[in-house]
């Protein structure tokens, strides 16, 4: 696999009290969708402005293509910021146009990149329109196209989906997912483990500005997880179980439903279990390790806390 990105012990802090990145370390290979996933405040804004050469890191080392970054490597990265970078007095076309001209674009080739971008993103029958007019999710698709105009090898997206509803949601995680289809490679910064989940190749869970682990989605859940989830709604309040339940590992009850952990390759324990209540399980549903569970147990924390 070849190497987009790596950033070796990579230092940053805003001011010499507090350090933000605290020698943190990750690498992006060639094609992947990267998911950067961490708590609020962990660092994932600032290590996207380091990335980018925004923010020169105080220690550490990065490249982007085996290269340290210059012109040229910036030229084959592209960014889609969380907060929305649109001209509102211009039209869309305008828009993509203006951004297309930021990284040289011109002639024809400008144009047929500015109808390549807005085509992608299916706003091509809305590219006169001024997008003050557009709905959030058009908001967003715009802001994508701005970003992937040039042609980037590398995209990285901001939480490209916050505030928009779920058809625009969708099309831009299968645009998303067509981007990569065609080479490009995606770092993509999502409070929305399903999201994560759903399209992510790769992920990295940072936290106080380190990396508690990466890899490919299934490893991570391989190796950090022990256990599956059984929830069982009885047919009586839980407390009611309570000799019975001593035996299992119980991981919380709330009025009628019971959540126990149960080793997560022992799909026998679920037999068990259901058996011993016999007539009192009113419905029962088998939660296989996931990302959300990883993230909890390496963090400590929802990933929306
Ligand atoms: N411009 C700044 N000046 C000083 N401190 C900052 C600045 N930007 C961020 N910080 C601090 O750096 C830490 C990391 O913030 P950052 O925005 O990188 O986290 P994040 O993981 O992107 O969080 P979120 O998920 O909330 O966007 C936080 O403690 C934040 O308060």
């Amino acid at each position: 696999m070849r190497t987009v990105f790596a950033g070796e012990a990579i230092q940053f802090s805003y001011n010499k009290k507090k350090p933000v990145l605290k020698g943190l370390s990750l690498s992006i290979g060639d094609k992947q969708i990267y998911g950067l996933l961490g708590p609020n405040g962990a660092g994932k804004s600032t290590l996207t402005k380091v990335m980018l050469g925004l923010d020169k890191p105080q220690g550490g080392k990065l490249q982007w293509f085996n290269e340290h970054m210059n012109a040229s490597t910036n030229r084959r990265v592209g960014y889609v910021p969380q907060d929305l970078a649109l001209l509102y007095d211009l039209s869309a076309y305008e828009n993509v146009m203006f951004f297309g001209k930021l990284y040289d674009l011109k002639g024809e080739r400008l144009k047929k990149q500015v109808r390549f971008a807005l085509e992608f993103v299916g706003l091509w029958d809305e590219r006169n329109q001024k997008p003050k007019k557009f709905s959030g999710g058009m908001k967003r698709r715009l802001n994508i196209a701005c970003g992937i105009v040039h042609n980037p090898d590398v995209i990285i997206l901001d939480e490209p989906t916050v505030g928009v509803d779920p058809q625009s949601r969708n099309r831009i995680l299968d645009a998303i997912l067509e981007l990569n289809q065609i080479g490009t490679t995606v770092v993509y910064i999502s409070h929305y483990m399903e999201e994560v989940e759903k399209i992510c190749s790769h992920v990295g869970i940072i936290d106080n500005g380190q990396l508690l682990c990466q890899g490919t989605l299934n490893d991570i859940i391989q190796q950090h997880t022990d256990q599956a989830i059984l929830k069982l709604e009885l047919q009586r309040k839980s407390t009611a179980y309570a000799k019975q339940l001593e035996q299992y590992n119980v991981l919380s009850t709330d009025g009628n439903m019971v959540e126990i952990g149960i080793p997560k390759n022992d799909v026998g324990a679920i037999t068990v279990i259901k058996d011993a209540f016999g007539e009192e399980v009113k419905s029962f549903q088998y939660i296989s390790p996931n990302l959300e569970q990883v993230f909890f147990k390496l963090t400590k924390k929802n990933l929306r806390d």
